[in-house]
């Protein structure tokens, strides 16, 4: 099985639970879900004028559609290559709950890895058991897809994008729909402002739900 690849890197997790963890983050091309804020544009369409070769994607300098086929064997042998030191694989994108993500997660876990996906919850989440599964749910985005409670209930932690009070309500009347009582809850103001910031601190501290700040934004990194 091939995975449509937009990024390939290494660095230190800025988000959620894992933030300061290094990690191997593996971008994949592709997401339907249209959310106006969204920070990585780039990925959400799969053209096949933009599929380059390995090499290509690997040396690109600045975010593009560009786009490459990978199998699970393929990424451990340029982790090999690339002298990897993290443990940690972060399967992020666009939307990677689109294709099946058990073959890749095995792969790596078979090997000792811990792997992590960062999900909107909006497609059947195929992955391992051991797989830690972040939702950051998307509600009413422009795509017009829907939170799945399969993938609420599957959920390690539930990172929540948030800028308005709109945002806190929504998040509300989703956890009042599932059971989730036990699942951490971030939330994340959305692109670093300052209205975002102040309304996420205090809706944390109102409701015992904790920050993720981005932390690669403040310091610069992928
Ligand atoms: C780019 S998404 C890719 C994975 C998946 N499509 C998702 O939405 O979870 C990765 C994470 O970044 C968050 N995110 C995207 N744009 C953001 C922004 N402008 N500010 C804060 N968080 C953002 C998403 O909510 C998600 O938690
Ligand atoms: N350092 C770093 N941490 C991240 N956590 C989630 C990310 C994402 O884009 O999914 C991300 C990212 O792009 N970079
Ligand atoms: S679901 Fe994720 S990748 Fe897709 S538009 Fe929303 S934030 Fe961006
Ligand atoms: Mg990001």
């Amino acid at each position: 099985m091939n995975y449509k690849i937009n990024e390939l890197f290494e660095t230190i997790q800025g988000e959620g639970s894992f933030t300061g963890q290094p990690s191997i983050f593996i971008r994949l091309q592709g997401c339907p879900v249209g959310c106006s804020w969204c920070d990585t544009k780039h990925t959400w369409d799969i053209e096949l004028t933009d599929q380059v070769s390995p090499e290509i994607m690997l040396a690109k300098k600045a975010e593009t559609a560009q786009w490459a086929n990978f199998s699970a064997e393929d990424i451990l042998a340029l982790v090999k290559e690339k002298h990897f030191n993290a443990k940690h694989i972060v399967i992020t994108g666009g939307e990677p709950c689109m294709v099946d993500l058990t073959p890749l997660c095995e792969t790596f876990e078979n090997l000792g890895y811990s792997t992590q996906i960062e999900t909107s919850g909006t497609f059947e989440i195929l992955t391992t058991a051991k797989c830690w599964v972040t939702v950051s749910p998307k509600i009413k985005m422009r795509g017009g897809y829907d939170i799945l409670a399969s993938a609420m209930s599957r959920a390690n932690e539930i990172k929540h994008p948030v800028a308005t009070e709109q945002n806190v309500d929504d998040l509300k009347a989703l956890l009042a729909m599932h059971q989730v009582e036990n699942t951490p809850v971030y939330l994340q103001p959305i692109s670093q402002k300052k209205r975002a910031t102040e309304l996420a601190i205090a809706t944390c501290i109102a409701n015992n739900w904790r920050l993720s700040v981005q932390v690669h934004k403040y310091i610069g990194i992928e």
